[in-house]
Parts: C-alpha cells; sequence; structure tokens
C-alpha cells in the first residue's frame, strides 16, 4: 500500500490528504434538509447528510489527490448509523482510485490491539468464512502504551500489505506535556521516532516502509529533527491550515526526493465554502469550494518545495 501512495502522490503531484472529518455544522443546509426529509432528525438521517456530504467532496476532488482521511470519531458520534457511513465513505474512496487512512488512533494490550487491527486492517474469520470489515489501507496508532501495542498492528500489515502511522509527535498545544519530556536529555517523541524507524526497518517498500509517524505541521522544529531520525518512514503531517500550518513551514518533513510527507487538511477543505476566500462558491457549490481549496493548499506546498 505504501507503494500506491508513493505512487498516486506521484501521479497527482499532489503530497496531500483531505481529512474526511463531518461535522454537522459544517454541511449545508441544503444537504441536511434531504437528509432528514428522507430519514427525518434522526441518526439515520444525520449519517445519510455525512455520507452524502462526504461523496460530493470526494467527487468533486478525487482527481487531484491521492488519499482521504476519514476520522472515525465524526461518525462514531452517530453511532452504528455513523459507522455505516464511515464504511460507505471507505469504499467509495477506494472504488476512486484514493488511499484510505483510517484515523482510528488505536493501540492497547497485545491482544486488544490485535482485534483492532483485524477489523480494520485485516480480515477477521467467522467460522468457515473470512470477511473485512473496515478495511482501510492505513491505520493511525498510538505507541504510548509500548511494543506490544503496535506489534499486532504490524503483523496485520504484513500479511495485508497494508500500512501505519504511528502518533510521535501530535499538532495539538498541550502535545508537549508528555511528549517533550526528557529523558537522559532525549525528548520522548525523538525515543518514540526511533522506535518508528526500528519497526519501519522490519517492513520495508522498495524505498520507504509502510511503518509511518505522525508529526504536527505546528512543530516544523521538531519535523525536521523526527525526518533525520525515520528517514526511510512516511510523515503524515496534520495540522496544516485550521491549526494554523502553513506550506513554507512544511519544508523540513520532507525529504530531497520531494517524498517523505504527506500533509493533511480536514476543515481548511471540507469547509473551504465557510472562508471567506471561497465564499463565492457559496453553500450551493460547496464541492467546488473544496476542490478550489486543494488546488490552493497543493500550489502553497509545491512552492514552499521549490523554493527550499
Ligand atoms: O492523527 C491525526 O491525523 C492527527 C494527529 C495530530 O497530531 N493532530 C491532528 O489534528 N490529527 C487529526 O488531523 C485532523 C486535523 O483536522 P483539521 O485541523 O480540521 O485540519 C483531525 O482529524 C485530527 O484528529
Amino acid at each position: 500500500m505504501i507503494q500506491k501512495l508513493i505512487s498516486n502522490i506521484q501521479k497527482t503531484k499532489a503530497p496531500i490528504v483531505v481529512g474526511l472529518d463531518p461535522m454537522l455544522n459544517y454541511i449545508p443546509q441544503q444537504v441536511k434538509d434531504k437528509a432528514f426529509q428522507e430519514f427525518g432528525e434522526t441518526l439515520e438521517g444525520a449519517a445519510e447528510a455525512i455520507w452524502q456530504y462526504n461523496k460530493e467532496i470526494v467527487d468533486c476532488t478525487y482527481d487531484l489527490i491521492p488519499a482521504v482521511k476519514p476520522q472515525i470519531a465524526m461518525y462514531e458520534q452517530f453511532g452504528i448509523e455513523g459507522m455505516k457511513a464511515f464504511k460507505k465513505t471507505v469504499d467509495y474512496c477506494k472504488s476512486k482510485g484514493l488511499v484510505v487512512i483510517g484515523d482510528v488512533k488505536r493501540g492497547d494490550i497485545g491482544s486488544t490491539s490485535a482485534a483492532y487491527a483485524t477489523g480494520h486492517l485485516g480480515k477477521v474469520q467467522v467460522g468457515s468464512k473470512t470477511y473485512s470489515a473496515f478495511d482501510e489501507d492505513f491505520a493511525t496508532v498510538n505507541p504510548y502504551l509500548g511494543s506490544d501495542g503496535i506489534k499486532p498492528f504490524m503483523e496485520v500489515c504484513k500479511e495485508e500489505k497494508k500500512g501505519l502511522f504511528i502518533l510521535v509527535k501530535t499538532s495539538n498545544p498541550s502535545s508537549g506535556e508528555f511528549q517533550d519530556q526528557l529523558i537522559n536529555g532525549k525528548p520522548l517523541y525523538e525515543m518514540v521516532g526511533e522506535k518508528v524507524a526500528q519497526w519501519g526497518e522490519e517492513c520495508m517498500g522498495d524505498q520507504y516502509s509502510y511503518i509511518g509517524a505522525v508529526v504536527g505541521a505546528t512543530y516544523p522544529e521538531m519535523g525536521k529533527v523526527l525526518r533525520k531520525v525515520m528517514p526511510k518512514s512516511y510523515i503524515l503531517v496534520p495540522g496544516y491550515g485550521a491549526q494554523g500550518g502553513k506550506g513554507a513551514d512544511l519544508v523540513h518533513f520532507f525529504n530531497e526526493d520531494g517524498l517523505g510527507a504527506i500533509v493533511n487538511s480536514s476543515r481548511g477543505i471540507i469547509a473551504a465554502y465557510k472562508q471567506e476566500k471561497y465564499a463565492k462558491y457559496g453553500a450551493e457549490h460547496f464541492g467546488e469550494a473544496s476542490r478550489a481549496a486543494v488546488e490552493d493548499m497543493v500550489t502553497d506546498i509545491n512552492q514552499a518545495l521549490e523554493n527550499r
């Protein structure tokens, strides 16, 4: 799957991920009205609205982008119906040739991680039959339980040719509270980065490992250090746009080959029509506003890379 991600990035010349994080308050009224007419103001109605919203955004952007990252919490809040919308979104994006990064941030004791890995990346055995339940291409995982929480995910990735993005340094304001703590003079996030590089060696594609890392766009100096600590790991970089990250901050997350990083924007793309810059599209043409925001993001990052 890492090869497919790289080839999609090369084909689109767009090292970006569109984050499919639908919230009801971003969804234009006409989309909600239609869904509520059919299903009422119910969890099912909400799930239908987020699915229709996602579908329009994907239809308007899929030819420009290599990958999407649905964040499961946005679906889970609507219970079973939301989870069905998550699965429909995963399948639809895959049918459009996109790589799907399930932003599920799992990680637990070994046996529980194994079940998470089976459900999201692997196959579950039911009697004589096997099923791929969610079947994303990559999943985000939390390494702070230690190696035995990560190994079951790696095993499934090896079998299924899938991949991981392991949280190393997160984009949020208080990420330093624990992640920046010094241990024998070294920050914890750097130790985790070294571990990701080690795990990555066991799981190599052609040039890059299918064990990647998550490093927030909001910490560019740390990104520069971590790039060197994990030279063969793809870095998923969230925090662009709504959290303040800009193209110029991101150049050091990339390797000299122009590869090695993929930058996520969620609200900045899917709710672009709400920004003044894209207001001319109006809520009616929210998908076109998202397309314009994708084009601007790609230009911003590629220009920054050219100027470095
Ligand atoms: O794993 C992630 O994707 C992630 C890690 C991190 O450090 N920071 C972070 O924002 N994210 C996710 O990236 C997305 C960012 O959304 P926007 O701020 O709207 O672009 C959300 O889905 C977050 O859950």
